[in-house]
């Protein structure tokens, strides 16, 4: 094998997974190389997932306040924006992204090959490239960082031109006026906000009997509330049956005998690990029913010099937390201590968006921990009558008799950047995680993390002994 053709470590996929392994290894002076069968680096989170998910959420949210403000309303009309016209806005941003992080590569000498790796043995993979042409490359560590798509169950034409996915609705050439979201998912859940706050009718139909069953209740209460109230209509406890299709639209029918019409169907109900074309039998590593891998605290697979990280190994299956696995892959490779990433806090960019870290009430009662509840409304806040976003609470969950915090769980503007300050002040050890904190430290006015005074002052007068 020729030198150059050798390289310390191989990564395969440069999403956030890849990259934060790849820029870690590279840093430390390691010979990276990286595979990746999209033209661009990024990974599906860049090019189909959350920066274009997120995009078209801010777009939209533009699009909501020209709509509500009457500074604006007065200068057009509104209702011209088209779902093709916000998606080109919105897209802008992939390439740019995809330049800045193609420079991260180039500066730290990470050589990306563009084509499709699978394994010939545990230290050599072969690079299919797009014109049919092959490389092979060694390595003395692999990771595995391929990341993970829709999944697509065989019975759903996925190739009708009313059919989408999450990957596919981001080519959606029309605005439907009616749009059928089958799993209500974190993914269904953010795509009804998108569609309804641009005025589309939308049914998000959920398999489960309440919508993200992992958040705090009165969180998951606030969220279909405010979903309704922006015109989805959510249907719980319903599977789909068959789905009939039309050139004008689509049926979906349900096993409790209801038939769903929309102009399109957007599916959201899971994803699969991209494993299947890695030709992982050569190695002896077989992934699950859901094409996930298997690895230990350390990110090995059942091979100690292969490493997986990112969507492929299952939960959290978030960017935020794929960059940081990466980051402790490779760690682990070079020797060096690693944490095992569990603390990732969840952030879901619904309208109104939602943040979470810690225990939920549910939690609590069950693990028996007494526990109080502090309280915030946004609309009590400064910062929020000044900017008008006066939905929200902030909610700190914390024990009675040591006044550590718990959990905080955040509905409202902002929420995933808010709660960043609460995820600091619990990750002190002992007394330095108390609510004292927010009583006894003084915070910029007016902001949203008054909030979290407010919450603290509630939760205080809560356990005030009689
Ligand atoms: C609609 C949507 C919205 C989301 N929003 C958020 C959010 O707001 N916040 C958040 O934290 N997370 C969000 N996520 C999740 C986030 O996008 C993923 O967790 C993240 O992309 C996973 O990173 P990764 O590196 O594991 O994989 P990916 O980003 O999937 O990258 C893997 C790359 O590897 C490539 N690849 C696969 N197989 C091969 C092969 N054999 N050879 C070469 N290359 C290969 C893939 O094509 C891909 O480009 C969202 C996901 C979706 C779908
Ligand atoms: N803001 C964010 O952080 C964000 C946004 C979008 C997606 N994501 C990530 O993408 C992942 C995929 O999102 P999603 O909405 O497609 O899927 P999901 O895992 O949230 O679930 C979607 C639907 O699929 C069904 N489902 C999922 N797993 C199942 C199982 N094991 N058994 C039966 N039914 C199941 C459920 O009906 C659920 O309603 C999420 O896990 C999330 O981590 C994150």
């Amino acid at each position: 094998m020729p030198k150059k053709n050798h390289y310390d470590v191989l990564v395969i996929g440069a999403g956030p997974g890849g990259e934060g392994t790849a820029m870690a290894a590279a840093k430390a002076g390691k010979k990276v190389g990286v595979i990746e069968n999209r033209a661009g680096v990024g990974g599906a989170c860049v090019h189909k997932g959350t920066i274009p998910s997120k995009s078209l959420r801010h777009v939209v949210k533009q699009v909501i306040r020209h709509k509500i403000n009457p500074l604006f309303r007065a200068t057009g009309d509104a209702h011209s924006f088209s779902y093709p016209k916000i998606l080109a806005e919105a897209s802008r941003v992939i390439p740019r992204y995809v330049d800045l992080h193609t420079d991260f590569y180039t500066r730290n000498r990470a050589t990306i090959h563009i084509g499709e790796a699978s394994f010939v043995d545990a230290n050599t993979l072969s690079v299919k490239f797009s014109d049919g042409a092959k490389e092979r490359l060694t390595a003395d560590t692999i990771v595995i960082a391929t990341g993970s798509r829709p999944y697509r169950p065989a019975d759903i034409d996925f190739n009708h031109a009313r059919i989408y996915d999450s990957d596919t609705i981001l080519d959606m050439k029309h605005t439907p006026r009616s749009l059928i979201i089958y799993g209500a998912g974190v993914i269904g859940c953010e795509y009804a906000s998108i569609f309804s706050g641009l005025g589309i009718k939308v049914d998000l139909i959920n398999s489960r009997e309440h919508l993200l069953t992992f958040l705090d209740d009165e969180i998951c209460d606030a969220l279909s509330y405010h979903l309704r109230d922006m015109g989805v209509t959510v249907r719980h406890g319903e599977e789909y049956d068959s789905v009939e299709t039309s050139d004008r639209g689509v049926t979906l029918k349900l096993k409790s005998g209801k038939r769903i019409h929309g102009d399109a169907l957007l599916w959201s109900n899971g994803r699969t690990g991209n494993t299947d074309s890695l030709a992982l039998e050569k190695i002896g590593l077989k992934a699950d029913g859901r094409g996930q891998l298997k690895v230990n605290d350390l990110y090995q697979t059942d091979i100690e010099h292969i490493y997986a990280v990112g969507d492929v190994i299952g939960w959290p299956s978030l960017a935020s937390a794929s960059y940081d696995q990466g980051r402790s892959a490779a760690s682990n490779i070079l020797g060096q201590e690693s944490r095992y990433v569990s603390d990732a806090p969840t952030g879901i960019y619904t309208l109104p968006e939602i943040s979470s870290i810690g225990k939920t009430e549910n939690e609590l009662t069950a693990a028996r921990i007494p526990y109080e509840v502090g309280r915030a409304f946004f609309k009590n806040t400064a910062r929020a009558q000044i900017s008008g976003e006066k939905v929200g609470v902030l909610k700190i969950l914390f024990n009675v008799d040591t006044l550590e915090i718990l959990g905080i769980h955040c509905f409202g503007a902002e929420a995933s950047e808010i709660i960043h300050i609460g995820q600091a002040i619990m990750s002190q050890k002992g007394e330095a995680n108390t609510l004292a904190y927010f009583v006894n430290t003084t915070f910029n006015y007016p902001t949203m993390a008054e909030a979290y005074r407010t919450a603290a002052l509630d939760g205080l007068n809560r356990v005030q002994k009689v």
